[in-house]
């Protein structure tokens, strides 16, 4: 994460960014970061170090106190912000699901307007599926009955039918199984090179040899980023 960033073609650009608790203390500082598209960036580093309020900031999921994004070269406008949502689009680690269907939960973001020109491809939605190893009748299985792994996968593939430009992935394997694991960066990397756009990803985990499978790029969090909590008088 260097501070000589080229902003040149970046597609999502962050300048020194700094997050404070509402006590005024720092718990990130000065952390930089330019995704270019094709990207395949991990993020590793210690527990508590901060990766997931980057990320977070990253996602403009939270306020940042210092510092600045930049979306396609330029700092984006309020009204932006549906757009910017339907083009990088946030993995957190425990699957978010509404009732009902896989296929309901699936179509839920397309219903969005920002995401109503995009085609709800349901072939390209079918082998996904089948990299999954699941038969077409898993669209109609309920949600509730899914296994954690399963509600994973299709919060994964409910974020891909959006065909993103940016996926943020916040350590989304940590609950799964091995086998589900691998099944799960097979999506995305089948997903990478079928997309019609050249899209790009930042992936936090705890796992380096995730990191050096799926990655171009590792990141390690740097220790100096995170600045001592200062006692309050
Ligand atoms: N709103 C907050 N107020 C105060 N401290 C916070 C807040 N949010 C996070 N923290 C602290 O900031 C530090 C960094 O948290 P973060 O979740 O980003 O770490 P992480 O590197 O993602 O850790 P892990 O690898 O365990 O997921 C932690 O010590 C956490 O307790």
């Amino acid at each position: 994460m260097s501070e000589e960033l080229s902003d040149q073609g970046s597609l999502l650009e962050a300048r020194q960014i700094g997050r404070q608790t509402t006590a005024g203390q720092w718990l990130i500082r000065n952390v930089s970061l330019a995704v270019h598209p094709g990207d395949r960036i991990a993020i590793v580093g210690p527990t508590g170090s901060g990766k997931t309020l980057f990320l977070r900031s990253l996602a403009i999921l939270d306020d940042i106190q210092e510092g600045e994004l930049r979306f396609h070269g330029n700092p984006l406008k309020d009204k932006e912000l549906p757009e910017f949502r339907s083009q990088v689009v946030y993995l957190q680690q425990r699957p978010v699901l509404i009732e009902g269907t896989v296929e309901d939960n699936l179509k839920l973001a397309l219903g969005f307007q920002v995401n109503q020109h995009k085609p709800h491809d349901i072939k390209a939605l079918i082998s996904l599926l089948n990299t999954f190893d699941r038969p077409e009748s898993f669209l109609q299985r309920q949600s509730s009955a899914l296994s954690g792994g399963e509600g994973q996968i299709v919060a994964l593939l409910r974020a891909l039918i959006l065909s993103p430009q940016i996926l943020l992935l916040d350590e989304p394997t940590s609950g799964l199984d091995p086998g589900t694991t691998k099944q799960f960066e097979a999506i995305i990397l089948k997903w990478l090179s079928t997309s019609d756009k050249i899209p790009a990803f930042v992936w936090i985990t705890h796992d380096h040899s995730q990191a050096e499978r799926v990655a171009r790029q590792i990141m390690t969090f740097p220790a100096g980023t995170i600045l001592p909590v200062q006692k309050s008088h």
